[in-house]
């Protein structure tokens, strides 16, 4: 498998090297050299494998032998050992749970895939791996869970102080071992750009093995390619054809990857970003005007992002031609107080209990559906995280019956280690270079 930046398509790099690299050095990502057709035997047959299966057809097309067949089926079976359901809520619309992981959110596919991905080509006798992660919510926890305790590994993970929900929190400040949390007091934008400055940094990368375990790192967004693919087959099953995806967005990975899976041949009629007021991709379809802006804290808080890192990866897809990718991607955003209801109709009208992000995606659906033509399609919203990871969102009587699991029980008993840091780059290069 080769990858090229997206600032500079002559640049070619196995797979190893753009895995560690996370990012070229040109700050462009990377992508593909290659996106690869899956057959139409298998599309048509898709309903009959199960989702490992699956992933294994999806990844061996991608990696074209960067990892050996069954070291690449072991990889895959260890890191999706859990289930991604299509639930049907109303005739023709449907919640894609992404959230049965360890995390509780649909970051454990990416997380989990890339550790082992290190872990694999990571050898014994290597410099130490410092992974960064800047996290708005959801990321921190799965990639710390997936990076627990793997060998020749240290984990840091910034996110804005007094910004995440408790349970979040939890997540990422009490794992211990090779897994360390900062607490910034800033947005999660500028844990983003502290991240990629120590990449960029030549000292830091002098003394530190640097890696990233965000989306723009490749091996995040593969994995995510996988769940497309098996809620199709699902719908297949029921006898749908025409599949409309709502994705609930913020740094745009998720939807890359759907794009992606779309590219390699998965029919799909339509995809619809679903954003809260952090809207620089809706702006950009409707103006034209590609403009970032600071993020704002949402009830959503994993989609707030200002300067949604893998929209270059996605105006890449599509050669930068906007009228080509309007086409397939419709964009809606929403207030807090439009998430609210939808997450209050979501439970009145189907007793169902969403998480913000995936209420939004459910409004989107709505919107879609109003403004569509052709009505006729099964509607399929990502439910991105488990609703008991933001109890104080919801209403008493919601709340009171949200399901709380196993895994987040036992955190209220564990112990919170964080630093706090200020946004300047010398603080963090200073702890970094303390390690
Ligand atoms: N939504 C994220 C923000 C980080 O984005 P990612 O695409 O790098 O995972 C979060 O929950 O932290």
């Amino acid at each position: 498998m080769k990858l090229y930046s997206t600032n500079n398509h002559n640049l070619s790099v196995d797979f190893p090297t753009a895995v560690f690299n996370s990012m070229p050095a040109d700050k462009g990502l990377y992508m593909p050299v290659h996106i690869p057709q899956l057959d139409q035997e298998f599309i048509d047959t898709i309903d009959q494998f199960t989702l490992p299966q699956i992933a294994f057809k999806v990844a061996s097309a991608l990696l074209q032998g960067a990892i050996p067949a069954d070291d690449l089926k072991r990889i895959i079976d260890d890191a999706i050992n859990f289930d991604a359901p299509v639930v049907k809520l109303a005739e023709d619309d449907y919640v894609l749970e992404l959230f049965h992981g360890p995390s509780l959110a649909f970051k454990d596919f990416g997380a989990r895939f890339m550790s082992r991905i290190m872990g694999y080509f990571l050898k014994d006798n290597e410099q130490m791996l410092d992974v960064l992660v800047a996290t708005s919510g959801d990321t921190g926890g799965a990639v710390a869970l997936g990076f627990l305790g793997v060998p020749n590994t240290r984990v840091t993970i910034l996110y804005p102080k007094g910004k995440v929900s408790d349970i979040q929190e939890l997540q990422l400040c009490t794992n211990g071992q090779n897994i360390h949390a900062i607490e910034v007091e800033g947005t999660f934008d500028d844990c983003q750009a502290l991240v990629k400055q120590a990449f960029a940094d030549d000292e830091l990368n002098a003394k530190l093995r640097l890696t990233s375990a965000n989306s723009i790192n490749i091996s995040r967004l593969i994995p995510q390619t996988f769940y497309y693919f098996n809620a199709y087959a699902q719908l297949k099953k029921q006898g749908k054809r025409e599949v409309v995806f709502v994705v609930p967005s913020g740094n745009f990975g998720n939807i890359a990857a759907g794009l992606l899976a779309y590219k390699m041949g998965l029919p799909v009629k339509q995809f619809v970003a679903a954003t809260n007021v952090n809207d620089t991709v809706p702006r950009f379809l409707e103006t034209g005007v590609y403009e970032t802006r600071p993020s704002v804290q949402t009830y959503a808080n994993a989609m707030d992002v200002g300067a949604p890192s893998n929209w270059v990866r996605i105006m890449d897809l599509f050669q930068n031609d906007k009228a080509a990718l309007q086409q397939i991607l419709k964009s809606y955003r929403f207030t807090d107080q439009e998430t609210l209801e939808g997450m209050q109709v979501l439970y009145s009208d189907f007793n169902y209990i969403a998480c913000p992000h995936t209420a939004i995606a459910w409004k989107a659906l709505q919107e879609y559906r109003k403004d569509a033509a052709d009505k006729d399609f099964a509607g399929v919203f990502l439910s991105t995280a488990h609703a008991c990871k933001f109890p104080d969102i919801f209403p008493e009587e919601m709340k009171a019956k949200i399901e709380i699991p196993e895994q987040v029980k036992n955190l209220a008993k564990k112990q919170k280690q964080s630093t706090v840091m200020d946004t300047a780059f010398e603080s963090f290069k200073e702890y970094l270079n303390s390690y």
